[in-house]
């Protein structure tokens, strides 16, 4: 919770919901109320906005009930669902309709395999959502008929142009659903939330209504905001964003700035003045919460990467980073290639990671602690390289993310990126960013925050790692492409 004038934390709690690919959205809403309890309850809050995991498939019925767990960003299984989808499109087609090339994350590949795999649960699909959406309807008081106070009015869902580019059937250089797409997709006709055609057409499948940046969907409704909300008290609410779009409006990047975030995801991107379509996919071109654009590349594997070789090496993060750090740059040649979940960017969703360049001599600790570092790194690298070949002027890097409170990271990032590297203090940006989206709702001003520095590592580019990252990368690449 933040101050509306300067953007200070006043207050903050936080509940976590289970971890894997699949969720039941029940979950986020009871750790949202449990998060609303632990920073205290909303008095005194004037508006508050969602920020979410990006491209989450949530399905909900005519009765408003969420017919399955949700499928995840990171959910794989989708993997020949986009294969065949870019096949009958087009990669050309598909990233200059929607600004991306089908992977499994996104959600058209998510409600595909659905068609394919779970016909039952296609048949009762009557409205198709995101997280934030999701939790925003409910917020309002919708929700499944009987348990929540305004009902399954499926015409209220609401979603923001962050979200929408995520989808796969949204177009960011018009602005509109591409609603042919969905249909190709899905086998079903779809109609946009609150539009003309959506009371014309029962039967088709509701897609939430796109939101502008700083526009308010209406408030939370008192009674399912319970304790947390004083009686006679109202809160605003914000659009809402995918989490990376919320991250950019937190920092407050604007074109020239990248954005690389080292958390569950590993994710570089920018915010752009022109929308961008990638044929090669490398970077997915969404849309951003501030009425720009968000060309970005994702990867699978990054703080987790870390967490893995720490398991392995039997240390804590603290001992993984004075490991990595004693190593020299390049590892004595050890690289690791860190596909341990598949991977997204590039687009190897049955990869595996591997170790290479061991000897007697290279075959230590610090070797391996710094091999996962600069892999974890590298794989970013990537995509800040896609980014530059696409035109994207890169002045200067901000570093966020959990794993970026490793001070081997902050490190090896400014050996490994060509840029200044900043750190902005510890904080939760997406939280920020949702919260920039409440105080614009609310005062119809983007508001303007500083956002204060934790440091910036050394500049000490070193392109040796890259390349020898590079040559391993293309080997596993032939491999498992
Ligand atoms: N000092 C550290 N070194 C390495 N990884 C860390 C450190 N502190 C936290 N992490 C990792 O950061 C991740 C959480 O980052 P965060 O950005 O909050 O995640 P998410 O992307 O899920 O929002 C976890 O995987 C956690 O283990
Ligand atoms: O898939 C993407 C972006 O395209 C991910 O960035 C997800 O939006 C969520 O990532 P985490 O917050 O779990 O790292």
């Amino acid at each position: 919770m933040l101050d509306a004038e300067t953007g200070a934390l006043v207050r903050e709690g936080r509940a976590s919901h289970p971890d894997g690919t699949e969720v039941h959205p029940d979950h986020w809403w009871r750790a949202l109320s449990k998060a609303f309890d632990d920073a205290g309850g909303l008095a005194g809050v004037a508006a508050l906005s969602v920020g979410g995991q990006q491209h989450g498939m949530v399905l909900l019925d005519a009765a408003g009930a969420v017919l399955r767990p949700a499928l995840l960003w990171n959910d794989t299984r989708s993997a020949g669902a986009a294969a065949a989808l870019t096949e009958e499109v087009g990669a050309e087609d598909f990233a200059q309709r929607t600004g991306l090339v089908p992977v499994a994350s996104f959600t058209v590949t998510k409600v595909r395999w659905v068609r394919d795999h779970e016909p039952d649960i296609a048949s009762r699909v009557a409205a198709v959502a995101l997280p934030h959406d999701w939790l925003t309807w409910r917020l309002r008081g919708y929700g499944p008929a009987g348990a929540s106070p305004l009902g399954p009015d499926l015409g209220q869902l609401t979603t923001d142009r962050s979200d929408a580019s995520g989808t796969g059937y949204w177009n960011p250089a018009s602005g509109t659903y591409d609603l042919e797409l969905f249909s190709l997709a899905f086998g079903r006709p779809a109609v946009e939330a609150g539009t003309e055609s959506h009371t014309e057409r029962s039967g088709a499948v509701v897609l939430p209504r796109v939101l502008a940046p700083g526009e308010s969907p209406g408030q939370v409704h008192p009674a399912v905001a319970g304790e947390a909300l004083p009686p006679g008290h109202s809160v605003l609410l914000g659009a809402g964003a995918g989490d990376n779009a919320a991250a950019a409006l937190g920092l407050d990047a604007r074109p020239g700035d990248v954005v690389v975030s080292v958390g569950t995801s590993g994710t570089v991107f920018a915010v752009s003045d022109e929308p961008v379509g990638d044929p090669s996919g490398t970077v997915a071109g969404f849309a951003d919460a501030s009425g720009l654009f968000l060309p970005i590349a994702v990867t699978l594997n990054a703080a987790r990467v870390l967490t893995s070789v720490a398991g392995l090496l039997g240390v804590d993060f603290d001992e993984l980073s004075r490991l990595a750090l004693e190593a020299e740059p390049g590892a004595g040649g050890v690289v690791l290639v860190p596909y341990f979940e598949g991977e997204r960017t590039p687009n190897l969703p049955h990869a595996t990671a591997s170790f290479s360049g061991l000897t007697i001599a290279s075959t230590t600790r610090s070797n391996f602690a710094r091999a996962a570092v600069e892999g974890m790194l590298c794989g970013l690298a990537g995509g800040l390289d896609a980014l530059r070949a696409l035109g994207h002027p890169a002045e200067r890097l901000f570093l966020i993310g959990g794993a970026v409170q490793n001070p081997a990271v902050q490190r090896i990032a400014a050996q490994v990126f060509e840029l200044p590297v900043l750190v902005p203090s510890p904080g939760e940006y997406v939280a920020r960013g949702a919260a920039v989206q409440a105080a614009w709702a609310l005062t119809g001003e983007r508001p303007a925050w500083d956002v204060a520095l934790d440091g910036h590592p050394e500049p000490d580019f070193q392109p040796a790692i890259a390349e020898q990252y590079r040559a391993e990368q293309r080997k596993v690449e032939q491999v498992a492409g």
